[in-house]
């Protein structure tokens, strides 16, 4: 997979921008407020026709435009990437337009054909951010952690997640609407209770398949970062990452026991406790991933730039294992020197460079973006001023 030209109109400050001739890596830099991270958010709504910073695409749509379009052509292929081994000559050309207007209005094209729902899309371009809100893997809700696990399965190919979790989350509504309404019995609540353990054993079995394989990746892409980051760090002293006590990564299924307990009894469990409260107190929808640093929860006690080292590494570890199953991803990194130092920025591009993945990366200075971070693999720079963007000759 990768994007070789994308047109951007009326997105924030980016009124009309051409980037062409996209190589593996591309590298982004201009001051603060010029727009790289719009080119990213562009990137993002070309693949899932939403902005990763704002919910309202209101928001995002230049001042006084009506609404903003996003247009890509990319290459797919098996890897994609030229340094792969990949055959370039069995590569097709792909396109995918994006509009959307004040007016809520989405228009999607594939290859120049009009898609009839935004969910054909899924699936098409698989993109990964990393920017400062990434901290909130592990800070943030379990919901964060849910996100991004999910977003693995879902690209798994014949995980059924895509169709699964519209049905758990529907009988999940109608079950709560039934429980605050109240004064209900055991067989009211009977259809709902079936269809919910019913895709709840199956989400949860794609899950935990996904998190097993996401769990072996994790260690080794973490401990090759801790690695190459202590050998390229300037001062070899550093040895903060050294001294992070050992890391372990645990799935929550949301139930107790969810080993030995399968979800249909643990909803008969919980039957009157549901009624009490009101609403489902567990489930897949209260699914987690805990990681931890021997026996505290990791984000409690590690620094920012040990947390981010660890949310690269569970990025790099979800990439790995999709491109094992033949789904390459594109990575969007929004600043990544403003918070690792230059020995972990390069261990993580040296783990992209691996991955053979193409690249999108911002800073404020050029001189923040190695040429070396590339290694082998081809580079194009941009320079952003004021929302206009130029190829660096
Ligand atoms: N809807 C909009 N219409 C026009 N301009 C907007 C809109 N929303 C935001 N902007 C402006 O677009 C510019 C681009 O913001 P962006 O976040 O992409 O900059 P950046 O280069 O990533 O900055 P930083 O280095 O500070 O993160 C900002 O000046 C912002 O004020």
């Amino acid at each position: 997979m990768r994007i070789r030209k994308l047109s951007i109109h009326n997105f924030r400050n980016l009124k009309a921008s051409s980037l062409l001739g996209l190589e593996d890596f591309n590298f982004i830099h201009g001051l603060n407020g010029s727009g790289k991270t719009s080119v990213l958010e562009s990137i993002h709504t070309l693949a899932l026709t939403r902005s990763f910073r704002s919910r309202k695409m209101q928001t995002v749509i230049s001042f006084e435009e009506d609404s903003l379009t996003v247009r890509g052509e990319f290459f797919v292929g098996e890897f994609g990437c030229k340094n792969k081994g990949a055959d370039v000559s069995r590569e097709t050309l792909s396109s995918i337009g994006v509009r959307r207007s004040r007016q809520d209005m989405v228009l999607v094209k594939l290859n120049g054909e009009k898609l009839a729902s935004v969910g054909e899309l899924a699936g098409v371009l698989p993109v990964q951010v990393i920017n400062p809100a990434s901290f909130e893997l592990l800070e943030g809700s379990p919901g964060v952690r849910r996100q991004y696990l999910d977003w693995g399965v879902f690209h798994v190919k014949h995980s059924g997640f895509y169709e699964l979790w519209p049905r758990y989350r529907k009988a999940l509504q109608q079950r709560n609407s039934l429980l605050r309404r109240g004064n209900i019995g055991a067989s009211v609540l009977a259809p709902w209770d079936a269809e919910l353990a019913s895709t709840a054993t199956l989400i949860s079995a794609a899950r935990q398949r996904h998190f097993e394989q996401l769990a072996v990746a994790f260690d080794e892409v973490y401990r090759k970062l801790l690695e190459n980051s202590t050998r390229f760090a300037e001062d070899r002293s550093d040895s903060a990452l050294g001294n992070i006590p050992s890391l372990s990564l645990e799935l929550y299924a949301g139930w107790k026991d969810a080993e030995v307990v399968p979800f249909a009894e643990a909803l008969k469990a919980d039957l009157s406790q549901d009624i009490k409260s009101g609403f489902t107190r567990n489930g897949p929808h209260r699914a987690d991933i805990v990681l931890k640093c021997g026996r505290l929860r990791a984000g409690e006690v590690l620094s920012r730039g040990q947390i981010k080292t660890i949310v690269c590494a569970l990025k790099l570890a979800q990439s790995k294992v999709l491109l094992s199953q033949g789904v390459p991803t594109v990575f969007l990194i929004d600043d990544l020197a403003a918070e690792l130092d230059e020995g972990r920025c390069r261990a993580v591009f040296l783990e992209l460079i691996d991955l053979g993945v193409q690249v999108f990366a911002t800073a404020v200075k050029e001189s923040d973006l190695h040429n070396e971070w590339c290694g082998e693999r081809s580079l194009k720079r941009f320079h952003v001023e004021h929302g206009s963007i130029s190829p660096v000759l």
